[in-house]
């Protein structure tokens, strides 16, 4: 029968069917306006957790009124830590920690602990699932694997065979009915809260000297290894380096050594050797110990000043270079490059020496506390006294340079969030010529909050500097 005769001549049956449906209909019809009407007033009357009570008793009635197939229609989104281009995908990484957070140790029986620096970190185990409440809604969570293409270029080890990627995926289902809430107010919730964790941890506490005190300041200083502009492969072994060494208690304990670590960080004005000490101590949540010599009118001070420092700590004395140049010289005359040459320096109070610093460093200082590390910089290691950088007297040397593709990569990504852009090719090129610093990117990427404007002020100027006899570029780069 098709549909027309069928209508023009119904059995008994059929009109009761039908009579049936309109009724389920207009019970529908009258549910979803009260839902849409309800709804209205409570987000404008109702306090937060009032509408919250009231989202779960409606939820609750709704499923045993609704017949089963109207009750829920599930809304599945897939994040995976990489996109289809190649690119990590920021939610991705807001979500982990978040859902990290969420992880009750003692309600699963499987979880994954990771440790960075003094930084204890949970987390799902792939295919584990939870279950999150925001607003008074459900969101249940799934971690999975996901495989895609590998692209040419792409180095990860990460896979199981020539063509394609293994790569993280999180899953997140919730009541298509909550769609909105999903995606206006939970997914930016999960990010302001993960940026508010991290803008938390980024508090270190940073002590300065006056005359022969100490004084502290807590400080959220930004800069991270994420943030940092500097070659990756450099970055990478940094970073290694401090894990290796924050492990190495019993290492340390039985070469006989103390646990202490020395970096001299080196480059040009405004390549970011600050920033990356700040980096260091946000990642290790070390304190960071500030020394200002020109404060410091003895040998007896700076004892003082170095035994009252606490373990877990980073000295940092900058421009070493321009601390010592007159006494340096004359003490090289004197010691001929030994080093047990503290009791022959200047008597106390005729001021500090770099022999003084460097055996107290090695001596007294290092073997009366732990996990300290001291970091040195300049913008001129070719004026260094040959003493400073003497095998082992320094651990690792870090030279931060001008501005490279990578780096500037890293910048972009911090200022815009944008990790590609016509104008990334010119600007690629361009800075294979000219010599910039990272601080005078920075500066340009600054001009504007709109990134196609702000890159175009970064091409003209490194056009104009392109332009420049060379020496001249990289002074004006600066
Ligand atoms: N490598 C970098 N990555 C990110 N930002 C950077 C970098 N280098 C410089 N900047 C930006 O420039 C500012 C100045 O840099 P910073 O003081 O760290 O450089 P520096 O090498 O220590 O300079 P100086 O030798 O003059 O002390 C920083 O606050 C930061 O905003």
């Amino acid at each position: 029968m098709d549909l027309s005769s069928a209508l023009a001549s119904p059995s008994p049956s059929y009109g009761k069917a039908v009579e049936a449906y309109k009724k389920a209909v207009t019970l529908a019809t009258a549910a979803a306006t009260y839902t849409v009407l309800a709804r209205t007033m409570a987000r404008e009357l109702l306090p937060d957790e009032v509408r919250d009570t009231v989202r779960r008793a409606a939820s609750a009635v709704r499923d045993h009124v609704l017949p089963r197939r109207m009750q829920r229609r599930v809304k599945t989104i897939h994040i995976a830590q990489i996109d289809d281009d190649g690119i990590p995908n920021r939610f991705y990484s807001d979500a982990r920690p978040y859902l990290g957070t969420r992880v009750d140790p003692h309600a699963v029986d499987e979880l994954c602990l990771a440790v960075h620096g003094a930084r204890r970190r949970l987390s799902m185990v792939p295919r584990d699932t939870i279950t999150d409440v925001f607003e008074g809604v459900e969101f249940k969570w799934t971690t999975t694997r996901s495989r895609r293409r590998r692209r040419r270029g792409d180095d990860s080890s990460d896979s199981d065979d020539d063509s394609h990627h293994e790569s993280g995926s999180l899953v997140l289902c919730f009541d298509a009915e909550h769609t909105d809430l999903a995606l206006e107010k939970y997914v930016p919730f999960i990010t302001a809260t993960v940026g508010e964790e991290r803008l938390r941890q980024c508090a270190i506490q940073i002590v300065m000297n006056t005359g022969s005190f100490w004084h502290g300041i807590t400080h959220h200083h930004p800069a991270t290894f994420d943030t940092l502009a500097m070659d990756p492969e450099m970055k990478r072994s940094l970073v290694a380096d401090l894990d290796r060494f924050l492990g190495r208690r019993e290492y340390y304990r039985r070469i006989g050594k103390a646990w202490k670590r020395g970096y001299l960080l080196y480059g040009p004005p405004g390549t970011g050797k600050s920033s990356l000490v700040a980096a260091m101590a946000n990642y290790l949540r070390f304190k960071l110990y500030d020394l200002d010599l020109s404060e410091v009118q003895s040998n007896s001070t700076l004892q003082r000043l170095l035994l009252g420092m606490d373990n877990r700590s980073i000295l940092v004395i900058e421009d070493i270079d321009c601390c010592f140049t007159a006494k340096s010289r004359e003490e090289k005359s004197d010691d001929a490059g030994s080093d047990s040459d503290s009791d022959k320096g200047p008597p106390a109070t005729e001021g500090v020496t770099l022999s003084g610093l460097l055996n107290f460093i090695d001596g007294l200082w290092s073997t009366s506390g732990e996990q300290r590390i001291i970091v040195f910089t300049t913008n001129y290691k070719e004026r260094l006294d040959p003493a400073l950088l003497r095998p082992g007297r320094m651990d690792m040397h870090v030279y931060m340079g001008y501005c490279c593709w990578d780096a500037f990569k890293t910048l972009a990504r911090n200022y815009f969030l944008v990790d590609d852009h016509p104008l990334f090719p010119v600007i690629q090129t361009l800075l294979a010529e000219v010599e910039v610093t990272p601080a005078a990117m920075s500066e340009m990427l600054l001009r504007s909050d709109d990134a196609g404007v702000a890159l175009q002020e970064v091409v003209e100027f490194l056009q104009e500097q392109d332009k420049k006899p060379q020496g001249e570029a990289s002074r004006d780069g600066k």
